[in-house]
């Protein structure tokens, strides 16, 4: 079985201008080298609003911080007429790594479909960015017990005609909407259950082999609290953090959940 080494990715969402990112990231990266953190046994990652992108780069260069950086979206399309988008050309002169794609946030607010996040993917891929596909139920879907085939509904529509070599390197971050923002954090057994399922699901489309490789994600309401026994799910294999990422000691605690 490949060892997939766990991703800890903070998804500031629209929280902090250009000067404020850099002391939130700097910050970050004091907390992970007082605690030695080691990147090698856990990533980590900070998914930051489009215009703190070059801030954070300057940064990170200028320390040579462990840390990497991602964007929250990104455009299906390459140049052009598209008035507000921004192309996973420019993010990756940017020297962005990875890319979070259908968010919950943005299929509920901006309409994004499955059809939409698939042709992001395969956008961000033909550019060498990491996608961070976003799964997951709202509460109605939860409570009729349909979680696990609503959320393979959109694996199988986010995955839509990928090769298996660039299916092997996307992120899949499972966020059940109920539990984002709310407090309410699922339960281990809860992540297992669709997280698990997500990694059946690539293994039936494509193989074990990439199903192996691919790292899934929970999401929602992650704190230090949480994350030690949500790592302990064996098809957990890292964390989309919303608001605690915007607390550089409280994430760094989460990122360092190995030294819990
Ligand atoms: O949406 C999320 C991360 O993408 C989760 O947000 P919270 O951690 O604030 O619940």
């Amino acid at each position: 079985m490949a060892t997939r080494t766990p991703l800890i990715a903070g998804n500031w969402k629209m929280n902090k201008d250009h000067l404020e990112a850099i002391d939130l990231v700097q910050k970050l990266d004091w907390h992970l080298k007082d605690g030695k953190h080691d990147f090698a046994t856990a990533e980590v990652t900070v998914l930051v609003p489009f215009t703190d992108l070059r801030s954070v780069q300057t940064f990170v260069d200028a320390e040579k911080s462990g840390l990497s950086y991602g964007a929250q979206d990104v455009s299906a399309h390459v140049s052009g007429a598209y008035t507000g988008e921004i192309s996973p050309v420019f993010l990756a002169r940017l020297g962005v790594t990875y890319v979070a794609i259908g968010h919950s946030e943005r299929r509920q607010y901006h309409g994004e479909d499955d059809a939409l996040v698939n042709a992001k993917t395969k956008n961000a891929l033909a550019h060498g960015l990491v996608p961070i596909v976003c799964v997951g139920e709202g509460l109605d879907v939860r409570k009729a017990g349909e979680q696990v085939s609503y959320t393979l509904a959109q694996v199988d529509g986010a995955f839509e005609g990928l090769s298996a070599e660039d299916a092997a390197k996307v992120v899949v971050a499972y966020e059940p909407v109920w539990a984002i923002g709310t407090g309410e954090v699922a339960t281990p057994s809860d992540a297992q259950e669709v997280n698990g399922a997500i990694r059946a699901r690539l293994a039936e489309l494509y193989s074990a082999e990439v199903a192996d490789a691919v790292r899934v994600l929970y999401g929602g309401s992650v704190k230090s609290s949480s994350i030690v026994e949500l790592m302990a799910e064996k098809d957990v294999d890292g964390a989309l953090v919303g608001g605690a990422s915007l607390d550089p000691e409280e994430f760094a605690k989460i990122a360092r959940f190995q030294q819990a």
